[in-house]
Parts: C-alpha cells; structure tokens; sequence
C-alpha cells in the first residue's frame, strides 16, 4: 500500500516537473540585495599561457541595460562565455543574485537559473512560423518534447502574444521564419530568449548587418526590456551605443579600462589611445 501512494506522489511531482518544463519560472534562489543582479569579481582565464580575463570586476544591476564595448581580443566574448557558463575561469568568483554561484553550474543549468544569451547569428527554426518558434522557445534548454506533446496554456499563449507584440513582429505571427528580414529574426530570436522569463540578458553585436531604421528598432527594444530584465549588451556600433547607453563599460586586455556615461568614456584619454582612429 505505501509503495502505491509513493508511486502517486511521484507521479504528481512528476507531473509538477512537466508542467515546469512548459512553463519556466526564474530560480526561487535568486535573491537581490542593493540592487545588484550580477557580481563578476576578480575573475581570470588564461588560454595556452595568454590571458584573455585579467582580474575582471563587473557589476550589473538589477533592470540595468549596460554597453560593453572594447577593441578586437579585449575578452568582450570571453567575459559572456564565463557568465553563461561555456567556460569556466581560472580565478574569481560569479554570482547570480547574492546566492547562485554560477561557476559551479553548467550552461543549461545558468539558462533555467534565468540568464539568456542571444548570439550573434540568428538561430531560428527557418521552416517554423514566428509563433511556433516562440512556442518552442519555452522549452529552451529543457527539451522541446514536452511542448510539443503539451497543449498551450491560456496564459502561455498570452505571453507568446504579448512577446510578439515587444518584438514587433505580430503581424508577421504565421509568416515562415526564414523569410523574414535579417532584423526581424534578429529581433524574434531576442523574443525567443523572453519566452524563457530571463532576469539577466547577454545580447551579442545585435545591429550587425542592420539598416538603419531596423537599429533604430532595436534600440527601441533593448530600451523597453531594460526595467523589466537586465541587459548586457556587446556591441562594436559606437553611434547605437550612444542610442542606447547609459552606463558603459570599457574592456580592454581582459579588465576594465573605463567605466562611466557615454561622454565620460570618450573624453577618458586611455579609451581614446586604445580606441585611436575609432
Ligand atoms: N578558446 C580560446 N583559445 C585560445 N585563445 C582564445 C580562446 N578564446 C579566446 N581566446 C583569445 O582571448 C582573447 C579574447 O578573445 P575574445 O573573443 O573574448 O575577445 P572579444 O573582445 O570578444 O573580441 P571581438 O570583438 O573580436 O569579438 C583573444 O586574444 C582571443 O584570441
């Protein structure tokens, strides 16, 4: 007899844990205190003897959108790999919040916790709509089967809507993915990532390739998630830098070089030796 109502318990916790699968909620751990979302602090990664992090402090706030900008080989890619767990450093510490040590966690572990990052190449689903690949984006790192086999919630399919609507792109809700413009999948890849309710987003080179108007765009909507999420954004585009920074921060040889609004950074004179001719 116990063994059956273990058995049923199990099947509810089970359950519980599909339902969790469908619907991602932010890490119960994540405690904020001060404001601060994300603590980077004294972190070093060498690669065959080359340094590419020396000593990094990086601090992120809680609803913060924070410009990351820095010469070729600064550690711009290297610093995201650390924070969302592809590479794990050789000294230093990283916390989520005040309790989530994210070196001792793997990349779909970091990804659940609530960190998303956006690559620079799109990586859509090209022969799904725009609904279905934010459909499946809910999945995430947890495997799309269950979404597959789950029918939408009233509420999931709120947040598809209301995704669709941030993004843009609800007009083009049944359009096939491939054929949308270089931007919009830019922007509904960005969507996929909000499907997952990160507090903390790491967007990488977002307007490479863009027109004008679609950086613009995009401007509009790293702004709007800002409040709402944390965002980090690494970008080489000085003039949508200045669009859209409030506080950047300069890497250069693995540490920050400067750190300040956008004016502050480029009267700083060791940013403008390390920048010369940019
Ligand atoms: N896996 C690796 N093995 C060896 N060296 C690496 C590795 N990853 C990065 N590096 C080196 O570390 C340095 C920092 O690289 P990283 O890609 O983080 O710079 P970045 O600021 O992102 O540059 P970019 O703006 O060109 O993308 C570079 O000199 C790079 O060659």
């Amino acid at each position: 007899m116990s063994i059956s109502v273990t058995t049923y318990l199990d099947s509810i916790r089970e359950r519980d844990r599909v339902f969790d699968l469908v619907a991602p909620q932010a890490d119960k751990r994540l405690e904020i205190k001060n404001g601060c979302m994300l603590y980077v602090e004294d972190v070093s990664v060498s690669f065959d003897g080359f340094k590419a992090i020396n000593n990094l402090n990086l601090y992120i706030d809680e609803g913060e959108l924070r410009c990351i900008i820095g010469p070729n080989g600064a550690g711009k890619t290297t610093m995201m790999d650390i924070i969302t767990g592809k590479t794990k450093p050789d000294t230093g510490t990283a916390y989520f919040g005040q309790k989530i040590n994210l070196l001792e966690m793997s990349e779909p572990e970091i990804a659940q916790a609530g960190i998303g990052r956006k690559f620079q190449k799109p990586t859509v689903f090209e022969e799904q709509s725009v609904f279905d690949n934010l459909e499946l984006a809910m999945a995430g790192p947890r495997g799309v089967l269950p979404t597959l086999f789950s029918k939408l919630k009233g509420e999931q399919k709120d947040h598809i809507e209301q995704v669709m609507v941030q993004i843009g792109l609800q007009e083009h809700s049944m359009a096939r993915s491939g054929a949308l413009s270089h931007g919009q999948k830019q922007w509904l890849e960005i969507g996929m990532l909000l499907m997952q309710n990160p507090r903390l987003l790491l967007v990488d080179e977002p307007v490479a390739g863009m027109t004008h108007q679609e950086m613009d765009r995009t401007a509009e909507l790293l702004t709007s998630l800002a409040g709402k999420h944390s965002v980090i954004v690494v970008e080489h585009d000085m003039d949508f830098v200045r669009s859209i920074a409030k506080k950047v921060t300069v890497l250069h040889q693995g540490s920050v070089l400067a750190e300040g609004s956008m004016d502050q950074i480029q009267s700083d004179a060791r940013v403008k030796e390390v920048y010369l001719g940019e």
